[in-house]
């Protein structure tokens, strides 16, 4: 018997040994090996956690991300080998802005109202979904933020999340496609949450807490994103440990949304269910549409892959990528394809640059809500394209071993790297007359929060809700429409000003004739 405890041991340890040994000989070969330092002091079961951790990491995906980081510092010339030209003028007078008036809406004629009465008839043919990028950390916010982004509340005037609004005008669409097309929808709207291991837990919880806010809980689908450990910003960038015995991980970006989808077997689920469009949303836009009837209307009616909402720089300093045209090949085969420059890697010659008319060159915002069709969804994983990593240079504190004790460190400057792709680096793959641009009102629609409340701080919770607030009295203020529109104009109204109780309640008060 004690025989045997002692034999079962003696394995336990060797199969220890020999997973640190593979460990150490996979992390000495990228430079990586002191992670392993832990193991001289730890416990059982902070070795066995640190050697857990270690194994689940998706080593050669690190490696090839630090290469294109690497890259990047080395020469920005190599990531544009020619420089991108901005979104053309011709083409950014074609783009159409929508609902300035919500009245346009069920007319029926122009471009918006057909685009609209098309996504409602997807809607109810259950041929849509949406998905909010929700992975993301919010340390702009501050410390007394909400784990999640999508748990911030906002007064507007009565206390709501961000993802309450936004599942408020998820029901306020199915409502409406079953309105206008007088029948039952054929499916709930699959709304897909992105989280990531710094999210997941919390917007669990949050979304049972909240009873799912009146939505189904079948057609909340969650899925955790990949991570990537954080780096130092020195030459060798060498993996920082947020314990002893625990790497400093962070969310690999919004752009790993496409491999994690696929992993999670979710485009296949998307296809087999007769889904087409999925809308993709910045969780921290308190203005965002939510599965927005006009953008699936629109990107089926252009047979477009990917459709990307922009808005007009508002001035040189926004902290916004701006959709451009690379250009590929040589002179005699050219091509151009779409992607974006996000903000924080433009060059100042490129961000204040202007045009003849004065305004800026590069000045069709990305606003983070997408559109992408399932097939070109199932093309894109399918193929051998693989975003690029962008370097995030982030303060990251962490602890570092020094003669065999550990210290903490906290850093005031930025002093380590987070591995991200981007959502946007997918528009290059796809052939630029697939991609389609709608120009949307930044009044109406984007109202993001990135920053911690303070005076005269842009783009925080007390900014996006002035915004929210101001577009409820516009909407409020429109005058009511009588007979069989009544219903209809209401929830559209609800809808386009961010699903007021006061609008909602009244619903129940009117009539369809
Ligand atoms: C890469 C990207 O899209 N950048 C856009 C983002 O910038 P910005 O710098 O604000 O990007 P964020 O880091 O806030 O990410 C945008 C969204 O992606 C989510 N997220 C982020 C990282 C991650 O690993 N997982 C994840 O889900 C965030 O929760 C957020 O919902 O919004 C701006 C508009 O407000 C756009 O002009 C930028 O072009």
């Amino acid at each position: 018997m004690f025989g045997q405890g002692k034999r079962l041991v003696c394995g336990l340890v060797c199969e220890m040994e020999h997973r640190v040994a593979a460990l150490r000989s996979q992390l000495a070969d990228l430079g990586q090996e002191h992670v392993l330092a832990g193991l001289e002091s730890g416990d059982g079961s902070q070795r066995e956690s640190l050697v857990e951790q270690l194994s689940g990491i998706d080593l050669p995906l690190f490696r090839r991300a630090l290469a294109d980081v690497v890259r990047t510092f080395k020469g920005k010339q190599d990531r544009l080998p020619i420089p991108p030209k901005p979104f053309p003028q011709a083409k950014w007078e074609g783009l159409q802005n929508w609902i300035s008036s919500p009245d346009d809406v069920p007319t029926g004629n122009d471009d918006t109202a057909g685009w609209w009465s098309e996504g409602l008839r997807l809607v109810a043919d259950g041929e849509v979904a949406v998905l909010v990028l929700a992975g993301g950390q919010g340390t702009r916010l501050g410390p007394g933020a909400p784990v999640a982004k999508g748990m911030l509340e906002l007064s507007v005037p009565e206390p709501k999340s961000l993802f309450q609004l936004q599942a408020e005008r998820l029901l306020l669409v199915e409502d409406l496609a079953s309105f206008v097309t007088g029948t039952e929808i054929k499916r709930r709207i699959p709304w897909l949450v992105m989280t990531s291991d710094a999210t997941d837990s919390a917007t669990r919880a949050f979304f049972e807490e909240k009873a799912f806010f009146g939505l189904d809980k079948s057609q909340v689908w969650f899925l955790k994103q990949s991570s990537l450990p954080c780096v130092d910003l020195n030459e060798g960038h060498a993996m920082l440990m947020e314990t002893p015995w625990k790497v400093a991980m962070a969310p690999a970006g919004n752009g790993a949304l496409f491999s994690d989808l696929r992993a999670a077997g979710f485009i296949k689920k998307l296809s087999s269910q007769g889904i087409k469009y999925v809308q993709v949303y910045a969780v921290d836009n308190a203005l965002a549409r939510v599965a927005d009837p006009v953008f699936y209307g629109f990107v089926h009616e252009h047979q477009a892959e990917v459709g990307v909402k922009v808005v007009s720089k508002k001035n040189a300093k926004e902290s916004v990528g701006v959709v451009c045209l690379h250009q590929e090949g040589n002179s005699a085969e050219k091509s151009e394809r779409y992607g974006v420059i996000e903000y924080s890697e433009m060059p100042q010659s490129m961000t204040t640059a202007k045009d003849d008319s004065g305004e800026l060159q590069f000045r069709a915002a990305h606003i983070c809500i997408n559109m992408f069709s399932v097939q070109y969804l199932e093309k894109l994983t399918d193929s051998d394209y693989q975003l690029e990593f962008h370097p995030a240079v982030k303060r990251i504190p962490h602890m570092r071993e020094n003669s065999g004790t550990w210290e903490s460190v906290n850093p005031e400057k930025p002093n380590g790297i987070k591995l991200e792709q981007f959502i946007f680096d997918s528009f290059q793959c796809c052939d630029s007359e697939k991609v389609a641009l709608l120009e949307v009102n930044r009044e109406e629609e984007f109202a993001p929060i990135k920053n911690a409340v303070g005076p005269g701080v842009a783009d925080s919770a007390a900014t996006a809700t002035e915004l929210l607030l101001a577009l409820k009295r516009r909407v409020n203020s429109l005058p009511p429409k009588a007979g069989t529109l009544s219903k209809g104009f209401s929830l559209l109204k609800a809808y386009a000003g961010g699903a007021t109780q006061d609008i909602t309640s009244d619903l129940v008060n009117l009539s369809v004739e």
